[in-house]
């Protein structure tokens, strides 16, 4: 089928290459021209495992091209609504990306009208797909669907591939046979509902996520006091299978471009219907302040950090991922930077987009530097390069043996039979 991505970040991009892999004929629009110029040439301006190889593949088979001009998307039966909807500053969803996306469909199905879908993959609040439906309502031929996208950074493209299931929202049946023959092929249940159902079922999946990781956390604040252990807790737990072992893990906080702004922009619109989610309210607070909490496990041992050498291990906000917003180690460098402590930060790949906020931390090309001379060592994005290493070098290269595992990544019971001072969050 022929395919039209509107926004090639995250999401689009890989559901361009995604769609492409699967047989279609697809075309990759953005506003950004340096970013079409670099896409084009095969370059993935994003970081995301197998991705660049798949792009470079379909771009060779010739079913995958892109473009900064939408008129380009004439021929187009299908076309996907990928653009931000970031936080406003009232915490609601900023949907100017996505009104604005809307109007230049209106403008390109105008110009050239056709049968055709348009569908939201944009996360937007409920009602959104139906004022876009009614903007649009004039055109004859064109039908708005919701297809909220699930995909994991740094897993995004196998996610898009082999997805967990699709939600097609739409009460029209020839839009809805559009979609199913899209999606043709792949093997994922389907939950065929109304737009409004859609548009919820994205924002309630990212809300219980993320209430899993805080109720986790808080948990893991009371293991730590108690001396139990949360790895071995969580084992425990997911055993059984109404709770399911995953997203049970403790840690520095949940970050990323979703969870944050998802869940503020679902309170906000509860209050709108005069709603209180008040759980979600103390998902959100928790997790605010678990890198504090965190960073109290390091006062307590260290006592004040000023003028000392602190090694942070991983900035993404997860790994496998170059995506740095809302994470963690934000808050962290930033505390221990006010703290009067001296950084020293490995990432392998984020790095680069760290360096212009925090000028003054050093930036070093492998964890092992990293370690030099610390007086602790912070483990924040659990990347397999910060994980296995030679524990027997590091221990004689740190001026004080005191590892904080905000991830419960590191070998612990090995740790301290080793000699090290290890922590890690909710694990004595
Ligand atoms: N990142 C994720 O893991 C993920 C997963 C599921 C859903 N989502 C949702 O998908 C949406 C997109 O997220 P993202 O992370 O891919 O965003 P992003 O910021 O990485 O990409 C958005 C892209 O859209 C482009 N754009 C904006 N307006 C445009 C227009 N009118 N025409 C053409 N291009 C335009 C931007 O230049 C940018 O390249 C959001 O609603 C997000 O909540 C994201
Ligand atoms: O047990 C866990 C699992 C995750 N995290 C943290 O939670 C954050 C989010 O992780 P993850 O959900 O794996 O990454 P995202 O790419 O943000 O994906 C989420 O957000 C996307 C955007 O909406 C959705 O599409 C995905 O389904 C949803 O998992 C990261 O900081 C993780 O470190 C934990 O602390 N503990």
């Amino acid at each position: 089928m022929r395919v039209a991505v509107i926004g090639t970040g995250y999401v689009g991009l890989t559901t361009a290459v995604s769609l492409a892999m699967n047989g279609h004929d697809v075309l990759g629009i953005d506003l950004v021209e340096a970013k079409i110029v670099q896409l084009q040439k095969g370059k993935s301006p994003i970081y995301e495992p197998g991705l660049e190889e798949a792009l470079a593949l379909v771009l060779k088979r010739g079913n995958l091209e892109f473009t900064t001009n939408i008129a380009d998307a004439r021929e187009a039966e299908i076309l996907f609504v990928c653009v931000g909807t970031p936080e406003s500053a009232d915490g609601t969803a900023d949907l100017s990306y996505v009104y604005a996306a809307a109007s230049d469909v209106e403008a390109l199905h105008r110009s050239a009208p056709r049968k055709r879908v348009v569908v939201i993959k944009s996360t937007v609040p409920v009602g959104t797909g139906d004022r876009i439906a009614e903007k649009l309502r004039e055109l004859d031929g064109l039908h708005v669907v919701s297809n909220p996208e699930f995909l994991r950074e740094g897993n995004a493209l196998e996610d898009a591939l082999h997805p967990s299931r699709i939600v097609i929202g739409t009460a029209h049946e020839a839009a809805a046979e559009t979609m199913e023959q899209l999606y043709q092929g792949v093997n994922a249940p389907r939950v065929a509902t109304t737009r409004a159902n859609a548009e919820l079922i994205k924002y309630a999946s990212n809300a219980f996520l993320a209430t899993r990781i805080s109720f986790m956390n808080e948990l893991a604040r009371l293991s730590g006091a108690l001396g139990t252990d949360i790895v071995t807790v969580a084992l425990g737990m997911g055993l059984d299978s109404r709770i399911g072992p995953e997203f049970l893990r403790a840690g520095v906080g949940y970050g990323g471009s979703c969870f944050p702004k998802d869940t503020i922009a679902l309170l906000q619109l509860a209050h709108q219907n005069g709603i209180s989610m008040s759980i979600l309210e103390k998902v959100r607070e928790v997790n605010a302040t678990q890198p504090i909490w965190f960073l109290e496990q390091l006062h307590k041992r260290q006592g004040n950090v000023a003028g000392k050498k602190i090694a942070v291990l991983g900035l993404a906000f997860k790994p496998e991922t170059d995506d740095i917003r809302e994470a963690p180690s934000l808050k962290i460098l930033e505390a221990l930077q006010n703290a009067g402590a001296t950084v020293a930060a490995y990432d392998p790949i984020a790095a680069q987009v760290v360096r212009p906020l925090f000028p003054q931390v050093e930036y070093v090309g492998n964890p092992a530097e990293a370690f030099k001379g610390a007086h602790a060592a912070l483990l924040i994005t659990e990347w397999k390069e910060c994980i296995h290493l030679d524990w027997e070098a590091i221990k004689s290269d740190m001026a004080v043996p005191l590892l904080l595992d905000g991830r419960n990544a590191w070998p612990s019971q090995s740790l301290k039979d080793a000699g090290f001072d290890y922590t890690g969050v909710g694990r004595s």
